[in-house]
């Protein structure tokens, strides 16, 4: 692989102005960029009851499958039709507002959630309570540690009944008081959503939590069933043994399982 830039760069004024832009522009030398389709003849439906576990190599398009679902990416091609209020928890401290208070961000994602302000305010004790973090709520969220800070996005994020309920590998990372107190409550925000899907790459938790696989390779749905023949087969040499181009490359003559 090639690669050089300029060797005597200006930094000029639009590299002051818009950094992005002058870096990528200097980068590219005007040329535009060439896009690659991520995810690739994905065909399925999931109904009410379904728990369905994601399941995939490193980049096989299991986060970009639940982004798309949580309508943070759309598709450029084909469609998705999605009856029902998703809620994501991919991230659920992203987007939290520094300057504003504790109780002032409570206010902001429950308006984001589409949530009444009588609604917000019925749930802010439990909120509260889950999360003790009842002596700073009036302090700027700025102030708080991270640890603080994902409390509250995941006590906000877990007071209402989802629909359809998306969640990342996350929720097994973050320090042990976290784990061990979200436990029970992530354990029954899932057992009350109507749709679940889940992508890990934890065999223990994939069979916990999920019935059904669907098992990715290089952005394509590669097996689609139960969830131990989901795991069974994404273990097997077959999964290995799928050819599938790489994004980006033309998928014609494609080998795959199903
Ligand atoms: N915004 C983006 N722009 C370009 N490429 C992206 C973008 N997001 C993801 N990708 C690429 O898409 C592929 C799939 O990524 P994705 O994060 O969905 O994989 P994954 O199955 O969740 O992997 P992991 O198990 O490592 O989390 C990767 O090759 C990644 O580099």
């Amino acid at each position: 692989m090639h690669f050089s830039i300029p060797s005597a760069t200006r930094i000029d004024k639009s590299l002051r102005r818009n950094p992005i832009a002058a870096v990528r522009n200097l980068v590219t030398r005007g040329k535009s960029r060439r896009f690659k389709p991520l995810l690739h003849d994905m065909s399925f439906e999931f109904r009410a009851g379904d728990r369905v576990g994601l399941i995939g190599q490193n980049g096989a398009g299991k986060t970009t499958l639940l982004r798309l679902l949580a309508g943070v990416l759309v598709p450029s091609a084909g469609g998705l039709e999605i009856r029902g209020v998703t809620q994501n928890l991919l991230n659920v401290s992203m987007g939290m507002q520094s300057d504003a208070t504790g109780l002032e961000n409570i206010y902001l994602r429950g308006y984001s959630a589409g949530l009444s302000g009588q609604e917000i305010t019925r749930r802010i004790p439990e909120i509260l309570e889950f999360s003790e973090l009842e002596p700073v709520i009036h302090d700027p969220v700025r102030t708080y540690s991270s640890g603080m800070r994902m409390r509250l996005a995941f006590a906000v994020a877990t007071s209402a009944k989802p629909e359809i309920l998306l969640l990342d590998e996350w929720i097994s990372a973050g320090d042990r008081f976290f784990v061990e107190r979200s436990r029970e409550r992530l354990r029954s925000h899932i057992n009350s959503s109507e749709i679940l899907v889940f992508a890990s790459h934890n065999p223990q938790t994939l069979k916990e939590l999920c019935s059904r696989g669907l098992v990715l390779k290089n952005g394509s749905v590669v097996f689609d069933g139960d969830i131990e023949a989901a795991l069974a087969f994404y273990e097997s040499d077959d999964y290995q043994a799928i050819e599938l181009p790489a994004r980006g490359e033309s998928r014609k003559g494609a080998k795959r399982a199903r």
